[in-house]
């Protein structure tokens, strides 16, 4: 609800004068029974052919004020929607953009994107209905009600012993449906998700021979999509033939009563007409005002799923300065740390010199990229300091902190645009400076191959390129610019011998003042860094030159002789 007011309050004098217009066409439509009543009981029988077409006329002019007042309003509902929902959903992706990676770990993407899609949807659908209907039907309930007493209040008396009866019907149909249509929504969350995951996989799938059990897989999710949406639609279903039966029972006695009454010379035959035209229009308000309900509830959810982001408190506050004299340009100064309760790192301890390489190795899992991340201040370490010209990383200003890095992670993306576009990513560099990064990160040569060179266009996520193409494009966009610090976590894994070692000579010479931290699986990748540290298990195993680290860890040597297939150590 507090979403809907902080939004539409701007628009206020819009919404208020649509419902303006809405009321207006409204009144048009509940005066037309009136007049035509009038005009049975009181025009024709004088004869006056001047007078049934004067009244005739009213009740076109009626018609057509109704009709055109309607649309007008219905217009400006979907205009005051559309803009409402437009800044809601520019603000959302802003806040989305800015969440930490803990707050984004915890909402998840999938929800993320539902969040800004489908509940946007949502909240659209809400605010423009609830403007078109949600003064049309309350309008129509009580002016019919209202039309009726003036009319004949006996009548409205018996047609209102049958309203408690629809007003059951319409709260218990509500009351059971609404829960039963968010349960649709998870199950077709629960769809999308599965789609998701089989066209995303669907080279491994195709792969390993599993598009049969994909297949069942979905058929499942599927089933239970028809099973959620069959079981809220049957529940539905039943309030449209229930309240035809209340209508047609109070129809049968209002016919009844009518006839009686007629008899007795009461009541005259224009208003039972009109009155007959007011019972339906009541109940059909009636039922509109379920669809409020229904829908409200609906959007309250989506609205209650944005308010949450949009109000997510920032947790990586920028902190009071804490410098130091430090002459090692990165310092990690006894750093533990968890993404939950497990700790990942424990006590890591390094110092890097400015133009050094810091090279690091373990098993999959020990912690290698959450160093990168704590560098980077995607995390907040639970201890420890890090460090970077002697700042404490959390004193800096996120965005000016950031300038500083050239990175390239195992699973980077790239995007549906020119290989240009992808390595300058919005950072306005000159053509000189991108060509220099694609020569050291050993892209040049087959970019030139293409056609159309630095132009040429990636398909979504770069599947029109080899898997060693990507990595040289993603080394190329962490090297352009000239970073003060390199993070490459596995950046050439799918390069081959020859070409890691150029890439490695290219990084010596061209970029002697970047600082690299560099996480490798192949020592060969390492070899010459400054320095080098072995994980596990979160914990510094061994730490020194690729001599040094030979000499005294018993695990460094285990791997260079895996690696270099059993060859002695001097
Ligand atoms: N966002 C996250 N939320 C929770 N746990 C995480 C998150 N990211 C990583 N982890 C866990 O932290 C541990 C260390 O992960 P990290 O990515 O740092 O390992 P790594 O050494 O780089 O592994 P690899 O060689 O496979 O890339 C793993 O057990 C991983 O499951």
């Amino acid at each position: 609800m507090k979403l809907f007011i902080q939004y539409l309050k701007p628009l206020f004098n819009r919404i208020l004068k649509g419902f303006s217009v809405k009321f207006i066409g409204t009144i048009m439509d509940l005066f037309l029974p009136l007049i035509l009543a009038y005009i049975i009981d009181s025009v024709i029988p004088t004869g006056n052919i001047n007078r049934v077409l004067l009244w005739g006329g009213a009740m076109v002019i009626c018609s057509i004020l109704a009709v055109t007042l309607s649309i007008k309003a219905n217009r400006m509902a979907s205009s005051v929607a559309k803009d409402a929902v437009q800044v809601i959903r520019h603000d959302l992706y802003e806040k989305i953009s800015y969440l930490s990676a803990s707050q984004s770990d915890q909402y998840g993407s999938p929800s993320l994107i539902s969040r800004l899609t489908s509940d946007t949807y949502n909240l659209h659908r809400t605010i423009g209905l609830m403007q078109r209907i949600g003064v049309r039907a309350p309008v129509l309930l009580i002016g019919g009600i209202l039309m009726t007493v003036t009319l004949d209040p006996v009548l409205t008396l018996v047609m209102l012993g049958v309203l408690p009866f629809a007003t059951v019907t319409v709260y218990y149909v509500s009351k059971k449906g609404v829960p039963l249509f968010d349960q649709l929504q998870q199950e077709v969350d629960r769809l999308v998700r599965t789609v998701r995951e089989n066209i995303t996989g669907a080279r491994v799938i195709k792969a390993l021979s599993k598009s049969e059990y994909e297949k069942v897989r979905f058929e499942g999710v599927n089933q239970r999509v028809v099973n959620a949406e069959t079981k809220a639609n049957q529940t539905m279903a039943a309030t449209t033939p229930l309240m035809n039966l209340f209508l047609n029972l109070g129809l049968t006695f209002v016919v009844l009563t009518s006839a009686y009454r007629v008899n007795e010379g009461l009541i005259q035959p224009g208003v039972i007409i009109a009155f007959m035209t007011y019972f339906t229009i009541i109940l059909n308000a009636m039922l509109s005002i379920t669809r409020i309900f229904v829908l409200f509830s609906r959007g309250i959810a989506s609205a209650d799923r944005v308010y949450a982001i949009l109000h997510t408190e920032p947790d990586l506050e920028v902190e009071s300065i804490d410098r130091k004299d430090d002459s090692a340009h990165i310092r990690f100064d006894h750093v533990s740390f968890g993404y939950g309760k497990n700790p990942i790192l424990e006590d890591i301890d390094f110092t890097l010199n400015k133009g050094e390489t810091l090279g690091i190795i373990g098993a999959t899992g020990s912690g290698k990229t959450t160093i990168m991340k704590l560098l980077l201040r995607l995390y907040d370490p639970d201890d420890g300091i890090i460090r970077i010209n002697g700042m404490n990383v959390n004193s800096m200003n996120l965005k000016e902190l950031h300038t500083k890095f050239g990175v390239a992670f195992q699973k980077d993306f790239l995007y549906a645009d020119t290989l240009s576009e992808n390595i300058d990513f919005g950072r306005d560099l000159s053509q000189k400076e991108i060509l220099k990064s694609t020569e050291s990160a050993q892209a040049k040569e087959f970019i030139d191959s293409l056609n159309s060179g630095l132009k040429h266009r990636l398909t979504p996520k770069g599947t029109n390129l080899s898997g060693g193409q990507k990595q040289r494009v993603l080394l190329s966009r962490a090297l352009a610019g000239d970073p003060e610090i390199l993070l490459l976590d596995d950046s050439s894994s799918a390069l081959d011998y020859k070409t890691d070692s150029k890439l490695r000579k290219a990084l010596t010479e061209q970029y002697q003042d970047t600082t690299t931290i560099m996480i490798a699986q192949r020592i060969s990748s390492i070899q010459q860094a400054d320095q080098i540290i072995m994980l596990d298990k979160g914990r510094i195993i061994g730490k020194g030159t690729h001599e040094e680290l030979l000499r005294n860890s018993e695990p460094y040597r285990e791997i260079y002789r895996n690696q270099s297939g059993g060859e002695e150590i001097a």
